[in-house]
This record gives structure tokens, sequence and C-alpha cells, in this order.
């Protein structure tokens, strides 16, 4: 017999220098002592807004103005199965207290490993330090310089993810382009990830690396030396695949028409909503996608959007 769900909402709250506030679970309560993002269980027939709402009214003191889904985890404890609904909240009334006594903390997203959370937890760490918007360099470079002017434009305008995505380069001359491209991301705090075989990539300067579909098959397990691993996906199996191998994010596509694959069939978003749904990890939206549809895209589940021509700035 399939065990009940509980279904629980959560909010992460940034502060003005970008820390989130987590707070600590009483001692004797499911998950006792770990760290965990301030909500509860949904009261039955509840809305996940309003429990939201209620939830960080009763455990902090503050009314939520305005907030967006961020990532929803589906985890087996063993004895129950919990639905983790986190939002992002954006703005809110008050000063967050520990109005049930539990000690409160701002942490900077990337320090939260530190931290002992729940093992539900995990992919909301990993979505906390992923940007909304994913930058896929293209078109090939044939002239190197108009190439970088424009990735220096997308860094200028807050791009904080970039793929480097030249298919037709030669690995001597991909590999040129990562130097340049790691030194351009690393100066405004950006990480690069090099779409390129495993081996190639691992000798090269980058954050991280991106699997095509054809590596996603290919490799065993997650390629080590990577801090940050990401793959393309196009359905149920390899979106499977990417979490057996414990990758940090997926791209699925193509959501809409796109100039790139034309050939291909678009899901829409209710289709893509409904393969994302039991993905436990974050889901960047691709195909035919700019910045106007970033709500979409979170309302569909997705860590944000991934793009070439809608965030690559032609001119
Ligand atoms: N609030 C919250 N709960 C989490 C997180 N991660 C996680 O696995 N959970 C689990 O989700 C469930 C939330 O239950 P809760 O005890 O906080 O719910 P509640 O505030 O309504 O309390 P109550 O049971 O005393 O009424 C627990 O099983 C908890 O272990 C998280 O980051 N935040």
């Amino acid at each position: 017999m399939s065990k009940p769900v509980i279904e629980v909402v959560a909010g992460a709250i940034r502060d003005d220098q970008g820390r989130v506030l987590i707070a600590r679970r009483p001692d004797h309560a499911h998950q006792g002592g770990l760290w965990e993002f301030p909500g509860g269980k949904l009261e039955p027939g509840e809305s996940p807004l309003t429990g939201l709402r209620r939830e960080l009214d009763e455990e902090l003191g503050i009314q939520v103005l305005a907030s967006r889904p961020l990532i929803c985890i589906h985890h087996d404890y063993g004895d129950r199965v919990v639905r983790l609904d986190v939002h992002r909240v954006e703005r809110y009334a008050g000063r967050p207290v520990g109005r049930e006594g539990q000690p409160l903390a701002w942490q900077h997203p990337d320090d939260l490993g530190a931290r002992r959370f729940p093992a539900a937890d995990r992919p909301v760490l990993t979505a906390l330090r992923l940007p909304d918007r994913l930058l896929i360099t293209g078109p090939d470079p044939l002239d190197p310089v108009a190439f970088v002017a424009r990735l220096e434009r997308a860094l200028a305008g807050g791009i904080r993810l970039v793929q480097l995505r030249a298919p037709g380069l030669d690995a001597r001359a991909y590999a040129d382009l990562a130097d340049v491209a790691y030194r351009r991301c690393r100066d405004h705090g950006a990480t690069l990830v090099l779409n390129a075989p495993p081996d190639l990539a691992g000798s090269l300067p980058g954050d991280g690396l991106h699997l095509s579909a054809h590596w996603l098959r290919k490799v065993t397990s997650r390629p080590a030396a990577h801090p940050w691993v990401g793959a393309s996906c196009h359905g149920p199996d390899e979106l499977a695949r990417a979490e057996a191998l414990d990758l940090d994010y997926v791209l699925l596509s193509p959501v809409k028409p796109t100039a790139t694959h034309p050939g291909a069939t678009p899901l829409g978003w209710s289709a893509f909503a409904a393969l994302i749904k039991p993905v436990n990890r974050p889901v960047y939206a691709l195909g035919g996608l700019g910045p106007n549809d970033l709500a979409a895209a979170w309302q569909a589940g997705a860590q944000g959007i991934a793009a070439i021509r809608g965030l690559w700035s032609f001119d």
C-alpha cells in the first residue's frame, strides 16, 4: 500500500545581502535538530500560497507580500513521504523572529551545505545557488572578438550561469574560447559550464560540465572533477538517467518551437510541467524561450529558462 503523502510548504526568504533565512527544528520533531526552511504542513483543502502565508506568520511573524515557486521535492523518509513545496519569498512585511522559540540564522546559499538539513532539502540548496537564467552561447564564433563582446554584454546584463556551446569548433579552438570565456565569467562572479566531451572539459578552465544527450547516455557515473554537472534532456528516460547519475540540474527541451532544432515537436508548458513533476532537481526550460517566459517557467515548476537567442544579444 502506498504511504500517505504529507504536503508541506516552505519559504526561502532572502535579505538584501542575498542570505537565506533558516530555522532549527525542535529536537523532538521529525528530523529534529536539523535546519530547515520555515514552513509546515498544509491544512486540509488549503492552497500552497495560503499555507505559506499562514505558516510564515505563525512561525516568524511576517506577512508574505510576493512569492513565486522555487522547487518542489518528493522525498520518502521511510516512515513518511513528504512533498516539500518551496517558494521564494520576494517581499514581506515585518521582521522575522522565532515565534515558537526556534533558533534562526541568515546564511549565504553557498554556505548552506555546511549546515545539517533533512535529506529532502538537498536539491533545494542547489536551487538556491543557481540563477533563473542560463545563457547558452551561440552561434559558433566565426569572429571570437564579437563573440566575447556579446558574452561581456550578457554578463553585464546580469547573466550568472553560462554554458559554452560551440559544436562546430575543433578541440583547440574550443579550448582557446573556454580560456577567454572563463576569465570573463570569473570577473563577473558567473559560473561557466563547458559543453564538451568530459575528458576535454576536465582539462580546461571552467566551473562545470554540461552533458549533451549523447554524453548523458555514454557516461556511467557522474563525471568527477567538476563542481557543477548538468545535462540536456528531452523526455522521461533522460530525466531519470540524470537523476540516477546525481547531476546537479537538467535542461528539458523543446518547450516551444526553436530555430536550433526546427524538426522537434514542442512540449508546451503543460507537458513540460507533467514531465518534471517527479524530478527532484532544478530543471531549466529550454526551446524558443526568453526572459518574458520566466513567470510561466516558474509556474510550471522550473528553476527558470535556458536560451541561446532569448538571452544572447545579437546586433
Ligand atoms: N518546514 C519544513 N519542513 C521540512 C523541510 N524539509 C523536510 O523534510 N521537512 C519535513 O516536512 C514536515 C513538516 O512538518 P512540520 O512539523 O514542520 O509541520 P508543522 O509546522 O505543520 O508542525 P506540526 O506537525 O507540529 O503541526 C516534517 O516531516 C519535516 O521533516 C523544510 O525545509 N522545512
